[in-house]
């Protein structure tokens, strides 16, 4: 007969396909039936194993299929021992009351193909970035911010919006919304087939005019402008703001500001508003009180966090964020980008870090890390820099010691 530890040590000799197919049916069948030997204990020990066994394998499946781990046991264990995902916790861990404000579901507004390039100095070819587009969407990802409508003088970067918003008309099932600060960008963005756009007022009036050229009050009005005139053609208008903790110009923005903008945004029909923290100042400190301001004036399912990461706070804001009920988040594969107008502001939030983070507490976002590691691959390679991303960097680098055991 089996013993429990004999069986322990026995699922190390298995083969996988055995681990995989059939493990929990044979290792049932070798459950002591003898009366004076098979206790009570030893069966909920049994049934645990059997639970963890069956955990493993679906983690070795899983390594196989998202992370083109080799077919081979040692290399799909060691993989899938350092990606931790919610298969290794209880649920009476995730109904934890420090875990249990959080949704079930979490949207991804991937802004990296906009607020990722923005900042770059040499021209992205547009067909990279139609590419670097496409291979997100095969993540998962259902809402991928396309790039802007914005003044090619001040963002040179983003002035083939047209073409990039033209090849990609034909992806379906996926949001692309694009900016558009003003009447002239939205006539051009609805030309070139946009059906989400963007406006982005700030809650500091010194980054409005270095922004936009126009103040907090001559900009939400043509915020109004542009969703009276979105409607007729049945657009939905994100309104986002800048900078909701802190300003390059002015230093901390106060809550009752941004509270300020964002009612203005919601009464003016706004689909959803993204608090930006454009510089990454913010910690939860200064993050909680600008949310509760906000959550007295817009209800929660219409906001959305977009933290930059430039002092590494904006996993722990994004957290923050998520307890105190937002479900959309913004953020950008690898951590690229920054704003043009604030200098020394790092990118976003890498979205394979907050990926590894929901994955890692059990929420759902219809996102495959693995497949959001190859866009964040290929973009960094054409950019000729590193992953910002922690989350990304690690499991490249577990991939590739596991590729070669
Ligand atoms: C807002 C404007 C347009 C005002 O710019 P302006 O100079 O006041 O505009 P203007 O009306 O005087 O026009 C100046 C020139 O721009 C042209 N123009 C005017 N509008 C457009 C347009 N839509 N598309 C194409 N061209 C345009 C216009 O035709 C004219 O061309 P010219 O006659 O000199 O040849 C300008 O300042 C601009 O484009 N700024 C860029 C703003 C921007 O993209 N910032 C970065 C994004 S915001 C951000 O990153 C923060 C966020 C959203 O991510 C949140 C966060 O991170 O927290």
């Amino acid at each position: 007969m089996i013993t429990i530890k004999g069986m322990h040590r026995a699922r190390f000799l298995n083969p996988l396909s055995q681990l995989v197919a059939g493990f929990s049916s044979s290792a049932a069948a070798a459950i002591p039936t003898c009366s004076s030997c098979a206790s009570i204990d030893t069966t909920n020990q049994m049934q645990t194993l059997l639970s963890r066994e069956s955990t493993k394998a679906t983690q070795h499946r899983s390594a196989f299929k998202k992370f083109n781990i080799p077919h081979n046991s040692h290399a799909a264990n060691y993989f899938s021992n350092r990606h931790f995902t919610s298969d290794h916790i209880s649920d009476a861990q995730r109904s934890s009351q420090h875990l249990k404000g959080i949704p079930d579901f979490v949207k991804i507004v991937e802004v990296g193909p906009r607020d990722g390039l923005q900042n770059e100095k040499s021209i992205v070819p547009t067909d990279v970035k139609v590419e670097f587009i496409k291979l997100l969407v095969s993540s998962g990802l259902s809402v991928v911010e396309a790039t802007s409508f914005v003044s090619p003088k001040w963002v040179p970067q983003l002035a083939d919006a047209k073409d990039v918003l033209s090849a990609i008309q034909d992806v379906e099932g996926v949001s692309f919304p694009v900016l558009t600060p003003n009447f002239k960008g939205l006539e051009l963005a609805v030309a070139a087939g946009a059906k989400e756009v963007a406006v982005f007022p700030a809650a500091s009036e010194s980054f409005s005019k270095a922004n936009l050229n126009s103040g907090i009050e001559d900009n939400l009005a043509r915020c109004r402008d542009i969703v009276s005139a979105s409607r007729s053609h049945s657009i939905p208008v994100r309104g986002y703001i800048s900078c909701v903790v802190g300003c390059p110009f002015e230093g901390y923005v106060a809550p009752a500001k941004v509270a300020y903008v964002a009612k203005a945004l919601y009464e003016m029909g706004c689909s959803e508003i993204s608090l930006g923290d454009t510089i990454g100042v913010g910690t939860p400190g200064t993050v909680v009180p600008m949310l509760e301001a906000v959550l007295d004036v817009v209800p929660v399912d219409k906001l959305a966090v977009h933290f930059h990461d430039t002092y590494g706070q904006a996993l722990s804001n994004t957290l923050i964020s998520l307890q105190m009920g937002i479900s959309a988040v913004d953020s950008s594969v690898s951590g690229i980008g920054g704003c043009p107008y604030a200098k020394g502001a790092t990118g976003n939030l890498a979205t394979e870090d907050l990926v590894y983070m929901l994955d890692g507490i059990g929420v759902k976002t219809n996102v495959e890390l693995g497949k959001l590691m190859q866009a964040g691959d290929f973009i960094c390679k054409h950019l000729g820099r590193a992953s910002n991303s922690r989350a990304a960097t690690a499991l490249s680098k577990v991939k590739a010691h596991a590729s070669k055991l």
